[in-house]
């Protein structure tokens, strides 16, 4: 039993070190791309490439499914040739990737080429990236994110914010420089903490005036510059809903590409059942309140389609599997169910 024990831990072993490896490996290369401009520009010959219109990605609809289609360094040629100056666009793409064979992938926003040409080309459409999240597989949600928030930077760094002159990028992306003051930009994300509250047996969830309807999440917001984790959190929920976190336990973080690509970092916090009346920061939030077990149980299987009532009202349901939000509440429900149980 002992032998057959060792043989199974050597294989998981070596295993995990291969599968390790192609990772190291892979991390290793996509850092010389970014540090080597040559040898970048080499790697868009043989790359794939994932466009966007005006920060749009493009996808295309397969029955039910939407795709994100990777095209080949050739079938990009193909498109641009239609348009003129056809060499400077792909000096525009940035990596964003690689596949575990080292082919690179890229990210290209063709804003300002009539995006009708390219739709009837490629047979597909750029849809708003606030439906594309949630339509397409969930492996590509991530990676549309990510490509958004770095195509959106470089789009809003053109120019040195010190001199005024033009920035340039390099092959890869990962930077801008101005030539003029020798200073370098890299791209840019503002952490955001998002707080689930509760208070032992129930949890706290919100909306603001601009959610669609009957849409409640956990608390969020924007880490002030100098502040630590801790202490946005512990301000966030104070500002917000008038209440005191005793103690904060760390989930999970997501990158989110609203409103200009956020760091978001999930956690649970715990308030005293004593002190837990609401008080609500309405220049913010339209609505606060705690949800008990069959509320949040309840409110999962909703989507916003089924939550609108004969009155017109709509039930309370929350985000989608997309948005961390959404894991801190399974999250709490499990606690709470094994609790209970
Ligand atoms: N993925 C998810 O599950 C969720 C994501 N979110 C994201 O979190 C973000 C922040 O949440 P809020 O409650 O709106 O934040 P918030 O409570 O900090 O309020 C937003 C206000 O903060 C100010 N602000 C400070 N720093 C800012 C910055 N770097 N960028 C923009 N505004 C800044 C602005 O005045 C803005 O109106 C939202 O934009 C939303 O996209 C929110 C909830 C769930
Ligand atoms: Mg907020």
């Amino acid at each position: 039993m002992a032998a057959v024990y060792q043989a199974l831990h050597r294989r998981v072993s070596s295993l995990a070190c291969r599968l390790h490896s192609t990772y190291v490996r892979k991390m290793r290369y996509l850092n010389q791309l970014k540090e080597d401009d040559s040898l970048c520009r080499q790697a868009q010959t043989s790359g794939t490439f994932y466009l966007f219109h005006n920060l749009s990605p493009f996808l295309q609809k397969a029955g039910k499914k939407y795709l994100v289609p990777q095209l080949s360094a050739t079938e990009m040629r193909q498109i641009l040739e239609k348009f003129p100056e056809a060499e400077q666009w792909i000096e525009k793409s940035v990596l964003i990737g690689c596949s575990d064979e080292h082919r690179p992938r890229f990210a290209l926003d063709l804003g300002a080429l009539d995006k009708s040409v390219i739709e009837s080309e490629l047979q597909g459409s750029f849809t708003d990236l606030r439906k594309a999240l949630f339509v397409v597989d969930s492996e590509d949600s991530p990676l549309l994110a990510s490509a958004q928030s770095l195509l959106r930077w470089h789009d809003s760094h053109q120019y040195c914010s010190k001199t005024g002159q033009p920035t340039q990028k390099n092959a890869a992306g990962s930077k801008r420089v101005c030539h003029a003051s020798g200073v370098t930009y890299y791209p840019q994300m503002s952490p955001v903490v998002i707080t689930l509250v509760s208070d032992g047996s129930r949890c706290l969830l919100a909306r603001q005036p601009s959610f669609p309807p009957g849409m409640f999440t956990a608390l969020s917001g924007f880490c002030d510059l100098g502040e630590n984790v801790e202490e946005a959190v512990q301000r966030e929920v104070a500002e917000e809903v008038g209440l005191e976190v005793q103690s904060l336990r760390y989930s999970a973080s997501q990158h989110w590409p609203f409103p200009s690509g956020s760091l978001m970092i999930a956690c649970h916090a715990l308030v005293a059942a004593q002190q837990a009346e609401i008080s609500m920061d309405t220049l913010e939030l339209e609505e606060a309140r705690w949800f008990g077990l069959e509320e949040i149980v309840e409110g999962l299987k909703r989507e916003p389609g089924s939550s609108k009532q004969g009155d017109g009202s709509f039930l309370p349901w929350f985000p989608p599997k997309q948005a961390i939000a959404h894991q801190l509440i399974l999250e709490w429900l499990q606690q709470q169910t094994a609790q209970t149980a």
